[in-house]
């Protein structure tokens, strides 16, 4: 599949083993700036600006819509930045008060401008998410943002193939987010480092088409260059009928072309991982690393019995952030905080299935909970068949949609010292705000410890216990 999407847009090869390759999209956000400035500073333009689009998310607050309530003169530059630049460049944005407005990975698939068969880009990691519909999508730097800008084009080595095969079902109270926890778990946080991952076997195939965004959104946290999976018919069902899909005639060519793009059953990869997925527990991070990872029946491990020296410090170091003593077990870890949301799990399936442990219990008095959509439309959504008023009623906050906790860089942290059972993708020191502990879980997990107070075994409350 990589080697198809690869030569169906390389234009190139240079003699160094560097490829030129056409890029279909262009993803932007409110982190931009400097790719502008690069731009302008050469006299440049951009060469497709309908092959461009942009959202504000990582600077916008989730409590206010109104670009000029934004707090910080900071933050409100970045957002003003991407209008302005949008309106002079003469690509489509959607602005802070429209409900298109989202986790630039969310809104890409939502919108059918992320499209199986395309090489996406942006000038962010988390790119590899909008594989799932059987693209090529990478995160770039700044510097190879600027020259898709210029030329719609970007020099790329080709990376190695890597198939992770995940196969059987799935056992109770397990999601697309324990699936892509445990292959990291498996194969390590660099365990992916210089390959392109697709995502096969029974159990990915039988995913949604917002699980399969899930898993190849955290590729990267596995160090893959992007991560993919076959389109097929619940690729297909996604894509029909969104405001930029194909359609009539088109659409009917598309199918077709799309259909071609799965791997061929005699390929070869550079590296086959198996797993079975009925082993697969609810998983949690313990950890500042995403292989920090473990079934939430575990214990805390003890750095003592790590394999090497090095992972023993590095084990020792993550304890010691993390304030946990090895032996405890992890359903007992207090909480408090909990955000429910980020391009990793805030989509409408994941409010849906956080708002089904929800419904009829209360937050736990000590634990600040927060909804934070990944979309205008999948709050206006989730408004629609009464999610909010189950989150509401529960003690939750019910946020604007944006990046938000994930990272912070909107102004909306986790104080110092406090743990966060978070749906996010990252639990690296200081990412949720500095001193910040975060423990990462899919949507049904973090829902039932904001119940609890404690990271805490769904499959329990699902059993009704
Ligand atoms: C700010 C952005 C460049 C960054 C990324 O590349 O992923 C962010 O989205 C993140 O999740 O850390
Ligand atoms: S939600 Fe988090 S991971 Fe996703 S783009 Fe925003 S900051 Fe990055």
């Amino acid at each position: 599949m990589l080697d198809k999407i690869w030569s169906q847009h390389s234009i190139l090869d240079r003699a160094d083993g560097e490829t030129l390759l056409y890029v279909d999209r262009h993803l932007i956000h409110d982190g931009y700036q400097p790719a502008f400035e690069f731009l302008r500073a050469r006299g440049l333009r951009p060469r497709a600006p309908h092959q461009i689009f942009g959202t504000p998310d990582h600077y916008v607050p989730t409590d206010v819509r109104q670009v000029a309530r934004i707090p910080s003169a900071e933050r409100r530059g970045m957002v003003e930045s991407l209008m302005e630049n949008a309106k002079e460049l003469g690509f489509t944005v959607f602005e802070l008060a429209d409900s298109r407005q989202g986790i630039v990975h969310v809104i890409g698939p939502e919108q059918g401008i992320s499209q199986p068969g395309m090489t996406i880009v942006c000038a962010d990691s988390h790119t590899s998410t909008h594989g799932a519909l059987g693209a090529l999508a990478f995160g770039v730097g700044m510097t190879q943002a600027t020259q898709v800008l210029a030329t719609q084009t970007l020099w790329q080595r080709k990376p190695k193939s890597m198939r992770i095969s995940v196969e059987g079902e799935l056992g109770f109270g397990v999601s697309a987010k324990d699936v892509i926890l445990a292959i990291i778990r498996k194969i390590g946080a660099a365990g992916a480092v210089g390959y392109v991952i697709e995502y096969a076997g029974s159990a990915i195939r039988d995913l949604t088409m917002e699980g399969r965004l899930t898993v190849c959104n955290m590729s990267i946290e596995a160090g893959a260059r992007a991560g993919m999976i076959a389109p097929d018919q619940v690729t297909f069902d996604y894509v029909r009928g969104r405001p930029y899909s194909p359609s009539g005639e088109a659409w009917d060519k598309a199918v077709e072309r799309w259909s071609q793009l799965g791997s061929d059953p005699d390929a070869v990869f550079d590296r086959e991982v198996t797993l079975d997925a009925a082993e697969i527990a609810p998983m949690v991070t313990w950890g500042t690393s995403l292989e920090d990872v473990a079934p939430i029946d575990a214990l805390v491990p003890d750095p003592d019995r790590a394999n090497t020296a090095e992972r023993r410090e590095a084990m020792s170091k993550a304890l010691t952030y993390m304030g946990l003593e090895p032996g405890t077990l992890l359903a007992e870890i207090p909480v408090d905080r909990v955000f429910i949301g980020s391009c990793t799990n805030g989509r409408i399936e994941d409010l849906r299935s956080a708002a089904a442990v929800v419904k009829g219990r209360t937050v736990h008095p000590r634990v600040e909970a927060w909804i934070v959509p990944g979309s205008g439309l999948v709050k206006a959504q989730a408004e629609a068949e009464g999610l909010d008023s189950i989150f509401l009623h529960a003690g939750f906050e019910w946020r604007e949609a944006g990046c938000s906790l994930c990272l912070g860089t909107n102004g909306e942290t986790v104080a110092s010292g406090k743990r966060c059972a978070s749906t996010s993708n990252r639990n690296f020191v200081g990412r949720q705000g500095r001193g910040a502990r975060t423990h990462l879980m899919s949507p049904t997990m973090a829902a039932a410890a904001a119940i609890t107070g404690h990271l805490t075994d769904v499959r329990q409350f699902q059993r009704g216990e």
